[in-house]
């Protein structure tokens, strides 16, 4: 069969880690007779660079005619890049949040698990660890801080900015329902995340989720103040199974749940909306201070492609066959720098697609 895939390889490590996701999807193609067809879309800085704005619309509708769209990254140092001088909406980060919005993929599920394999390169200690933790984050992807209105001014002669957090019930019960719906195919636990002891946003949240929770009596319900969350994440990751949260929580919440499975390198995500047409990438960001070393970590990559086998194409086995590949380099001891540790192998970002490769081939 064949499957209309919007590639963004974006900027930084972004075309590095998309060369091996393609690499991987082009042997399970070949293995199990799909015709994976990639058509590439400029998003982020290099779209800056060629066209002016980090999104064209024309880019926007070639993603939304493919079945499903794979990113790399998007951005630059922000400290330095002159893509940092334009105004915040020509920016390369309002390219992302302009295709997620497009898309209308409000729900990001972004899946923290521990390889056993990777229990070395994990900073927690072995009594917390145990023998594992696999949890997901659900984050609320097109409302919340992200898309409130915002503006920078003087006033009474400062210099003054706001952000607003802002929230209905509708966009609450579609992210809270998703994370019950996922948390009924594992270990049916759903912990929502807000702060509502100073937020009215939290407080609307809280009283959404618990009238959500009331349609899923097989499913056990607890609230979790975000503060606390941060810390128990590294106290007893082991205590969660889904975490549901607003937009700004589960980026902050999620990078913090990939370090706990050794590194940034290795966390995937979808982004999904009502239709089948889902995004996927890493949770990581660019890396512009690896960019063109072939040091990055494609794992997180190579396993976002898995997650859009599943989630997009239903082909549940072949996303099954690449972690397992993943796994089996992982067991034979082949590490980027990322998850080094003492007495493995090291490899770079090509090497590391190449053998996951092999492994699907062999
Ligand atoms: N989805 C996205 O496109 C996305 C996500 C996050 C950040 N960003 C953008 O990326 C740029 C850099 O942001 P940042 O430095 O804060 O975050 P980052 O995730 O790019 O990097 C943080 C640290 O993690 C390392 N790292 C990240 N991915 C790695 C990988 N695959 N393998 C090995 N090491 C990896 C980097 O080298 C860096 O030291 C910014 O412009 C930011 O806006 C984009
Ligand atoms: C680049 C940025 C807009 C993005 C976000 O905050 O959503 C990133 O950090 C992520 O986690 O995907
Ligand atoms: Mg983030």
């Amino acid at each position: 069969m064949d499957y209309r895939i919007a590639v963004i390889p974006g900027d930084g490590i972004g075309p590095e880690i998309i060369a091996e996701a393609k690499k991987i999807l082009d042997v399970i193609g070949r293995k199990y007779g799909h015709n994976f067809q990639y058509t590439e879309v400029l998003m982020g800085g290099v779209s800056i660079d060629i066209t002016g704005v980090p999104l064209t619309d024309e880019a926007l509708q070639t993603a939304k005619s493919c079945d499903a769209v794979l990113l790399g990254a998007v951005g630059g140092d922000v400290g330095k890049s002159n893509w940092y001088s334009l105004p915040p909406n020509l920016r390369p980060e309002a390219g992302l949040l302009a295709l997620r919005k497009g898309l209308n993929l409000f729900a990001n599920i972004r899946p923290a698990v521990l390889f056993d394999e990777l229990k070395s390169a994990c900073p927690l200690k072995e009594d917390i660890i145990g023998d594992g933790f696999d949890f997901v984050v659900v984050r609320e992807l097109t409302g919340g801080l992200y898309f409130g209105e915002r503006w920078t001014k003087e006033v009474e002669g400062l210099r003054t900015a706001v952000d607003t957090l802002i929230y209905n019930e509708k966009e609450i019960e579609r992210i809270a329902r998703c994370a019950f719906e996922i948390a009924r195919k594992r270990r049916k636990k759903v912990c929502s995340v807000d702060k509502a002891n100073v937020l009215d946003s939290s407080r609307l949240w809280r009283q959404i989720t618990h009238e959500v929770s009331k349609d899923y009596p097989d499913v056990e319900f607890t609230d979790m103040l975000v503060d606390n969350c941060a810390m128990q994440i590294v106290k007893n990751p082991r205590q969660f199974d889904v975490i549901l949260t607003e937009n700004m929580f589960g980026d902050i919440l999620s990078d913090e749940a990939s370090m706990i499975t050794g590194s940034i390198g290795m966390l995937a995500s979808a982004s999904l909306g009502k239709t089948k047409l889902g995004l996927y990438e890493p949770i990581h960001g660019s890396a512009p201070d690896i960019a063109g070393q072939n040091k990055a970590n494609p794992i997180a990559t190579i396993l976002s492609a898995a997650m859009m086998l599943k989630y997009s194409f239903d082909l549940d086995k072949e996303a099954a066959v690449i972690e397992d590949a993943v796994r089996n380099v992982l067991k034979k001891g082949y590490r980027t720098v990322d998850i080094m540790s003492p007495g493995k192998t090291l490899v770079g970002t090509d090497k590391m697609g190449d053998l996951i490769a092999d492994e699907i081939i062999n």
